[in-house]
């Protein structure tokens, strides 16, 4: 039986165009050989016209007609020589040509000597790693060719790698941290210690491509940065990392960066917060940054577990209900915090069920900042109280829908004293300062892809929201206005982001025991107890 045959697939127009674009560029390149020649000689020839016109205009007006004169005199010998015109015609076609010659130089291809050099040594170190004695074909040999290993490579002015993206064979395994930490460490061994580098790995293509990175910007103080309601900068980023920047002012100079954006409300995935430093590594200035940021929207409760006083500045100021410093005043802030989300949780449901928008005394959002509760916790278990840490139940499990929103600031080393709900309910995470691989996973859930730099400036760390990625990050400087090494400009910057002062400047704040249950009418109740207090 014939078979029919099988119904061709038409093309469509894309092939057709497409078809058109390549023949064109085929055209186009083989005319450009063709013509090269008659290119080369018409640029010469208007170089020599150019050439000529500037002399011309360059000779004083005096010596013009002489000039002129010499000029036709050679014309018209040249004119009556046996040969002559066609001498001087091929003379000025070989000048054209000359001068017309591409002269831009040629630009060195492939690594110099010293390049070279450190890409084969970079290339030996990672024989061991990246070849096994049952691979035929090794890419990675002693002695072997680096340049197929190698895809790309860039170097800065120092004569050291800033990117490099290295093929490694498909049994590697990539999938295992340890085994790309060994990698990560001897690279950065290698390329030159003192600087930050970025490992991204392509597992499926089997590639890692290493990138030197530059210090992310340290002069950025506390302003009013450009953010919507319910956003909130931790600190500034690498651009490639985030989508977004903002315009920012160091001394005179205005510019835009990327910055780390967290989003808290109704909607936030990340309701909550946990910046986790080393001593001096700058949780109490991210602290000090986000309570200036967020009272321009909502009403702020410190809890300070340190009690070195470092929020002063905040004390008696309007939407400040409270700057807790002692386990009494602690307790009895975080325990009215709990009623008033539970609160603010009922009066919610109540209009909803209504049909009616929230009430005006729950929109404002609250914000409870506490910096080293362990602190207060160890304190409270000495004396058979109650640890603070039990009272931020309710808001961190409700808060985001009743508008609360709890960050915690905590040492390294109380990181183990961190009650369970802190720690599941705050998916926004901080770690600054120097920090163990172990440790940086503890607080971010995974290893950041980027090394740590040998000198971490305070402020200096990494940012993650939720199961995001992981984001160098510098926090704004923010220094406590009343320390006296805080610098001028720095002070200046802080003081005027201050909201006015409601309470006696000394302000011990206010009281939050003097609210009772019953009568909670919303922060500004607590806020009129501190401005009486
Ligand atoms: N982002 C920053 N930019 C500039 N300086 C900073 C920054 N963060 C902190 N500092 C400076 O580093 C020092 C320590 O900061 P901070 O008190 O915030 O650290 P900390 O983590 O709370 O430490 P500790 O708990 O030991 O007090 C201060 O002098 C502060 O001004």
């Amino acid at each position: 039986m014939a078979r029919r045959p099988l119904p061709r697939i038409t093309n469509n127009g894309n092939d057709r165009i497409v078809r058109g674009r390549e023949l064109a560029r085929s055209a186009a390149e083989n005319a450009t050989d063709v013509l090269h020649p008659l290119i080369t000689i018409t640029r010469g020839l208007r170089r020599l016209a150019a050439a000529g016109r500037h002399r011309w205009s360059g000779t004083p007006k005096d010596r013009r007609g002489p000039l002129l004169f010499l000029l036709a005199s050679i014309v018209l010998v040249v004119a009556f020589l046996p040969f002559g015109p066609l001498l001087a015609t091929i003379t000025l076609m070989a000048a054209a040509a000359w001068h017309g010659r591409d002269r831009t130089a040629s630009r060195p291809t492939g690594p110099d000597e010293a390049q070279t050099k450190r890409l084969e040594s970079l290339y030996e170190a990672l024989v061991p790693y990246f070849s096994a004695p049952e691979d035929p074909a090794p890419l990675f040999t002693h002695g072997g060719d680096w340049a197929k290993a190698f895809v790309s490579y860039a170097f800065d002015g120092t004569g050291r790698v800033s990117q490099l993206t290295i093929r490694y064979p498909a049994y590697f395994t990539d999938g295992e941290a340890a085994s790309r930490a060994r990698i990560e460490q001897l690279l950065h061994t290698k390329s030159g210690r003192g600087r930050e580098y970025r490992f991204e790995w392509d597992e499926e293509g089997n590639q890692l491509t290493v990138t030197a990175l530059p210090p992310l910007p340290a002069d950025i103080a506390a302003q009013h940065f450009v953010t919507a309601p319910g956003e909130t900068v931790l600190g500034f980023t690498d651009p490639a990392g985030v989508q977004r920047t903002l315009p920012v002012t160091s001394g005179t100079d205005r510019r835009d960066v990327p910055p780390v954006v967290w989003r808290t409300g109704v909607r936030s995935t990340e309701p909550h917060l946990l910046a986790v430093g080393g001593p001096g590594s700058g949780t109490t200035t991210l602290l000090r940054s986000i309570a200036l940021q967020t009272l321009r929207h909502s009403d702020v409760l410190i809890v300070e577990g340190g009690g070195t006083g470092e929020y002063a500045c905040l004390a008696g100021r309007a939407g400040v209900l409270a700057v807790e410093c002692d386990l009494t005043g602690a307790l009895a802030g975080l325990e009215w915090a709990a009623h008033e989300t539970e609160r603010r949780l009922i009066a919610m449901n109540r209009a909803r069920q209504a049909g009616q928008p929230p009430p005006d005394d729950t929109r404002r959002p609250l914000w409870l900042l506490l910096d080293r509760p362990t602190v207060l916790g160890q304190l409270a278990a000495a004396d058979g109280r109650r640890d603070p840490q039990s009272l931020l139940q309710v808001p961190l499990r409700h808060g985001r829908a009743a508008g609360v929103t709890v960050v915690v600031a905590e040492q390294f080393d109380g990181m183990e004293c961190l009650s369970d709900p802190v720690r599941q309910h705050t998916r926004a995470r901080v770690a600054l300062g120097t920090a163990s691989a172990a440790q940086l996973e503890a607080v971010l859930g995974t290893r950041p892809p980027t090394t740590a730099t040998a000198d971490m400036p305070p402020g200096r760390g990494y940012a993650r929201l939720g199961t995001g990625p992981v984001h160098r990050l510098q926090v704004p400087a923010t220094p406590d206005p009343y320390d006296e090494a805080t610098s001028e400009a720095h002070r200046q910057a802080v003081l005027s982001l201050l909201p006015e002062r409601i309470a006696p400047a000394d302000g011990e704040p206010s009281d939050v025991t003097d609210v009772t249950a019953e009568d909670r009418a919303g922060p500004d109740a607590v806020a009129k107890v501190a401005a009486e207090g």
